[in-house]
């Protein structure tokens, strides 16, 4: 049997490029439909967010998965770590292998459809580990994945398909926001993982 190679597309090719590494197909067959499998009971919830004092409820689902004490702060509301499913757990290790990183909690967003979405953003917060780097994996449908710097309004997008592992460098989340902007034609749904490194206890 032929195995796949990963195809790597590098950023960094120029000094304005944002500083991400793209791994197409990262993830084995297996692997995503076990992913895929597991996620069905992933504790989801659509927090509601207040934008200039009016209240809404975020166009995603969102789950948290973590080590003890690894909490975090989204949508302005703190979460509490739930403890980490089996194969999510198995993604942190893989990670861990392949790339040196140790990774102690994971943000899950489930789109739906191509309703769904994430606003500009940058994830610069406080109780995460100084100058680290995020690794997102997607699952499910291919949505497009956009970056902007903060000064030069420069764009760079992104396709990301089931399987593939994107690594966000520090200082990406410095000079770079990033979106996942709504697609109306996209009917099926995407899952995705991102991993951080939370300063454990940081809100005790
Ligand atoms: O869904 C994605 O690809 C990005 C998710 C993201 O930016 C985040 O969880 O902070
Ligand atoms: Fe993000």
């Amino acid at each position: 049997m032929q195995t796949e190679l990963p195809l790597l597309v590098k950023g960094q090719e120029n000094d304005s490029s944002p500083p991400v590494t793209l791994i197409k197909g990262y993830l084995s067959q297996k692997q995503k439909q076990s992913l895929m499998a597991e996620a069905i009971f992933y504790p989801f919830t659509s927090p509601q967010i207040q934008i200039f004092g009016k209240r809404h409820v975020i166009p995603r689902q969102q789950a948290w998965f973590g080590d003890t004490g690894c909490d975090t702060r989204y949508s302005g509301l703190t979460v509490t770590a739930e403890p980490w499913p089996i194969y999510a757990h198995k993604l942190k290790a893989k990670l861990s292998h392949d790339f040196g990183i140790d990774y102690n909690g994971v943000l899950v967003n489930q789109y739906r459809n191509g309703q769904d979405s994430m606003g500009w953003h940058c994830d610069d917060e406080p109780e995460f580990k100084p100058c680290s780097d995020i690794a997102s994996i997607s699952l499910g449908a291919e949505r497009e994945f956009v970056v902007k710097h903060k000064q030069t309004k420069q764009k760079y997008s992104y396709h990301l398909a089931s399987g593939d592992l994107l690594i966000m460098h520090w200082p990406m989340q410095h000079d770079w926001l990033h979106s996942v902007p709504k697609r109306v034609k996209v009917n099926a749904s995407r899952l995705n993982y991102t991993f951080r490194q939370i300063q454990p206890h940081f809100f005790k």
